[in-house]
């Protein structure tokens, strides 16, 4: 960080801070000069066509993808272009991929015990006999993902939702202060969806989140505002009302 980036009270007062960032596959601009801002304790919605740059982006801010040119910066202080991958998890940053990942053979208390932000060698020891604060960490979990009826069933046996929610959980587990979630309510039923919204609105009450999704209706449940990325860069930021009035934002995605 730079004597003139601690002056900036934007950054200072972030959870993220994007800043002209840039990225090139092979000569192609997949972002372009991107900035975006998001609070501490914000959730905010990422919309935008195909090839916009939205999991570039995602990448960027785990440390997957170095940018070209840019700042990146974390919870007012931490270059996210100079850490890896690992480092950047260890800092506070949770992703969660569209495809659900859980251990399809473990029950679902067993997942989040595999999750869950423990010392390295604890973890082995966890099952069975978790400590007390691990276990109201768990309970705590599964009640906020509905799964609180379904601790002792095989993850492979939970319908495609529970599943999401079930790995939204193991992020959870993990307390991680900014979560960036892909899709998650892609090939979900209407009442699923629904259930989604209300989920991550309760996640947002304690934690930052970025949301990438394209089911407009369920970014109207999560009632934030709302980034829409085109060919690399910002098109519009606001309200979904607000953007979707956008004339650009029609041409290039909803109007499609
Ligand atoms: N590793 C890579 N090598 C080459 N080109 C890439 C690579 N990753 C992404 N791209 C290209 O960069 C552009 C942005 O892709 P990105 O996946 O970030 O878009 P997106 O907004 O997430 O799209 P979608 O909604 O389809 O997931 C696309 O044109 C894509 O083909």
């Amino acid at each position: 960080m730079t004597l003139a980036d601690t002056a900036n009270p934007t950054l200072t007062s972030s959870i993220l801070y994007l800043d002209g960032i840039s990225v090139s596959f092979d000569g192609y601009k997949a972002l372009r000069e991107l900035s975006l801002v998001l609070q501490r304790g914000e959730m905010r919605a990422i919309i935008g066509p195909n090839g916009a740059g939205k999991t570039t982006m995602m990448d960027v801010i785990t440390g997957k993808t170095r940018p070209d040119s840019g700042e990146a910066m974390f919870d007012g202080k931490y270059d996210l272009t100079r850490l890896d991958e690992a480092d950047i998890a260890t800092l506070g940053i949770g992703r969660k991929f569209q495809k659900p990942t859980v251990f399809e053979n473990h029950t679902v208390e067993d997942n989040l015990l595999l999750a869950v932000k423990a010392p390295r060698g604890v973890r082995a020891t966890l099952f069975g006999r978790a400590e007390p604060g691990v276990r109201a960490t768990i309970d705590r979990i599964l009640v906020t993902t509905r799964l609180q009826d379904h601790r002792a069933r095989v993850a492979g046996s939970l319908s495609h939702g529970q599943k999401q929610w079930l790995e939204i959980g193991m992020l959870l587990a993990q307390d991680p202060k900014l979560l960036l979630v892909d899709e998650p309510v892609a090939g979900m039923t209407d009442a699923e969806t629904a259930a989604t919204a209300e989920l991550l609105r309760e996640i947002a009450r304690t934690h930052s989140v970025v949301v990438v999704e394209h089911d407009m209706t369920f970014v109207r449940e999560l009632g934030v505002k709302v980034t829409c990325l085109h060919e690399g860069a910002v098109l519009a930021e606001g309200t979904l009302d607000q953007v979707s009035a956008h004339p650009r934002v029609v041409e290039v995605y909803l109007g499609r």
